[in-house]
């Protein structure tokens, strides 16, 4: 278990980590999601004690970290997957790590196993591409067997096939009752990933909560439907039983809504509709309105506001009728 209470970290006049308090527990992957520049990866140093916190604490199993004796046997991270010396094989820079932390040299082959690098174990780390350099990040993170594991955008960078590596070690690790912290900036990998979403934005809280509240609360079907004949077309559809929302644009949603039965409804009342459309928000959309304000760096293309999706925060604050 890591807690984090009233964590702040100012660079300067940049508050990097604004008053960050939630708790990672053990037996699930806990998913740290936000932009670029949001504070992930200096919440992370401060929880290995890399970077010293302005004010606030971290505790892992409530010890600070220069608390913890042999700290790479509580704590495995992945932060930089290329601190590796170029010039050292992968075995010899686990060798290293091992006989440092007094770790016995027979785990060595056994963490080399268990990222898939036994082929490779004697080639320098110069020679690596990126997909080798996170394995061997990974192995060093593991190889004291810790009960807490932090990996820092893990998937950077990797192929479909390492992608789903990654994805299965960190379920499998979780399930083997260990606490996995995973950061990541893609929403739609944290959904088939995480058990548990922390989400901040401009070094700010901004969600905690189960990966199947976000996906329920956000994954919704609607149809749009427009109208010039308003009135007679929310009395259709409070005559059939069903709620309409008013979206943007004077547009009305369904939430769930059927548009063939919709269609036919407005057919049979004499509805003129100008837009009868489906409509599914993505994660990816839900987790850009909820950052929308604390995105630090846009390019040109995505200058624009961040597309909202057919609900978002403001979602409850447009129902019109009793939730179907
Ligand atoms: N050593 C430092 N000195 C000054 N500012 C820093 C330092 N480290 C980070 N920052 C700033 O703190 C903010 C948070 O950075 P951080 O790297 O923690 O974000 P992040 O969420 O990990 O982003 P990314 O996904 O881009 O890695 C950024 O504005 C960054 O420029």
């Amino acid at each position: 278990m890591i807690e984090l209470h009233h964590l702040t970290k100012r660079y300067g006049d940049k508050l990097a980590v604004d008053d960050l308090s939630f708790r990672i527990p053990e037996g699930v992957v806990t998913g740290f999601l936000g932009p670029n520049g949001a504070g992930k990866s200096t919440t992370m140093r401060m929880i290995l004690d890399l970077d010293h916190p302005t004010s606030g604490e971290v505790t892992i199993g409530g010890k600070h970290y220069a608390e913890i004796q042999d700290p790479l046997r509580r704590i495995g991270a992945l932060l930089e997957a290329k601190a590796v010396h170029p010039g050292r094989t992968a075995y010899d820079h686990l060798l290293w790590l091992a006989q440092s932390n007094r770790v016995p040299r027979a785990r060595v082959d056994e963490v080399l196993d268990l990222v898939g690098l036994t082929a490779v174990a004697k080639k320098r780390a110069r020679g690596f591409s990126l997909g080798m350099g996170q394995r061997l990040g990974i192995a060093s993170a593991l190889l004291a067997d810790p009960q807490t594991l932090m990996f820092d955008e893990p998937v950077n960078g990797l192929d479909p096939e390492g992608i789903l590596w990654i994805r299965n070690l960190m379920k499998r690790l979780a399930s083997e009752g260990r606490t996995v912290f995973v950061s990541s900036h893609l929403m739609s990998e944290m959904a088939l990933t995480a058990d548990h979403l922390v989400v901040i934005g401009r070094g700010r809280l901004l969600a905690d909560l189960p990966m199947a509240e976000f996906i329920k609360r956000n994954s919704r079907s609607a149809v749009r439907l427009r109208t010039p004949h308003q009135e007679q077309l929310l009395n259709a559809l409070h005559g059939a039983g069903l709620t309409a929302e008013a979206g943007p644009d004077g547009a009305w949603e369904v939430v769930d809504g059927d548009p063939v039965v919709l269609g036919e409804l407005a057919a049979a009342h004499g509805v003129t509709l100008h837009e009868l459309s489906p409509q599914q928000a993505s994660l990816e959309e839900a987790f850009m309105q909820m950052t929308a304000e604390s995105v630090e760096y846009r390019t040109g293309s995505t200058d624009e506001p961040a597309p909202a999706p057919a609900w978002g925060a403001g979602w409850d604050n447009r129902r019109t009728g009793k939730e179907n």
